[in-house]
C-alpha cells in the first residue's frame, strides 16, 4: 500500500473513500471494502483519503479512538492500494471546498464514496450535492448494529465512557474480524 503524507497523488483513475475513519468500526470497514471492490472491478487504484488529527477531535476535542499508524494498518488489511493522510491543522482547515475539489481531481476519481452527511472545506461549506456536480458520488447504506442503531465513532466514544467494552467490541466487528 502506498502512503501519501500530505500529498495527493496524480492518478489516471481511482476510486476514493473520504472520511475520518476514527476507530475503523464496521461502517467504516464496509465503506473501505466497497472502495476496494470497485477498484478491483475497474482495475484502478482504491484510495482512502483520511485525516490526522480526526476533524471531530480537532474542532470538538473529542477522544481519538486510534492513532494514524493503527488506522493505516487497518486500511492496509482491508486491501486499499493507496492512502492519503492529510494533516488536519489550522492551515488545512482554511482550504475552500472548491480547492478541495481541485485536489481530489488530481486523482481523476471514477467514483467517490462518502456518507450522506459528508461536509468539506472551510466552514464545512461543501456538501454531497456540490461534490456530485464534479464526481460520481456513491453513498453507502448505513451499517447498523444488531439493535438497529447506526454504528458511529460517536457511539463508540459514548460506550467507552460508559465502560461497555463488549459493546465497543461488537461495533468494531471484533468477532467478525477483517480479511
Ligand atoms: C479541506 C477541508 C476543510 C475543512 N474545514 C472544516 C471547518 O472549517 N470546520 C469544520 O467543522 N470541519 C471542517 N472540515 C471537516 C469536515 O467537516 C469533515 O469532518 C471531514 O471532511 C471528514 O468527513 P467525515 O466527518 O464525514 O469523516 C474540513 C474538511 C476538509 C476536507
Ligand atoms: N455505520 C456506517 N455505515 C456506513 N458508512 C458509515 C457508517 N459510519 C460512517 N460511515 C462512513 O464512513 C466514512 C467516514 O465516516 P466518519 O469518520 O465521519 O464516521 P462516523 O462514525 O460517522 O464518525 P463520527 O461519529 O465521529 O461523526 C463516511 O463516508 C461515513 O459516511
Amino acid at each position: 500500500m502506498k502512503v501519501h503524507d500530505n500529498n495527493t497523488p496524480d492518478l489516471h483513475g481511482s476510486v476514493v473513500a473520504i472520511g475520518a475513519f476514527d476507530g475503523m468500526h464496521l461502517g467504516h470497514q464496509a465503506v473501505i471494502r466497497e472502495t476496494v471492490n470497485l477498484g478491483e472491478i475497474y482495475n484502478i487504484p482504491s484510495v482512502v483519503y483520511t485525516f490526522d488529527t480526526p476533524p471531530r477531535a480537532y474542532f470538538q476535542n473529542s477522544t481519538i479512538l486510534m492513532n494514524a499508524k493503527e488506522k493505516l494498518e487497518m486500511v492496509k488489511k482491508l486491501g486499499a492500494k493507496q492512502v492519503v493522510i492529510a494533516s488536519f491543522n489550522k492551515d488545512y482547515v482554511q482550504k475552500s471546498a472548491e480547492s478541495f475539489i481541485k485536489e481530489l481531481n488530481k486523482m481523476h476519481p471514477k467514483e467517490i464514496l462518502v456518507g450522506n452527511d459528508f461536509r468539506f472545506g472551510k466552514g464545512r461549506s461543501g456538501n454531497v450535492q456540490l461534490l456530485k456536480k464534479y464526481f460520481n458520488v456513491r453513498i453507502i447504506e448505513p451499517v447498523r448494529c444488531t439493535r438497529g442503531e447506526v454504528i458511529s465513532s460517536t457511539r463508540i466514544r459514548k460506550l467507552i465512557a460508559l465502560g461497555d467494552t463488549q459493546g465497543v467490541g461488537a461495533l468494531l466487528g471484533e468477532k467478525e474480524g477483517v480479511k
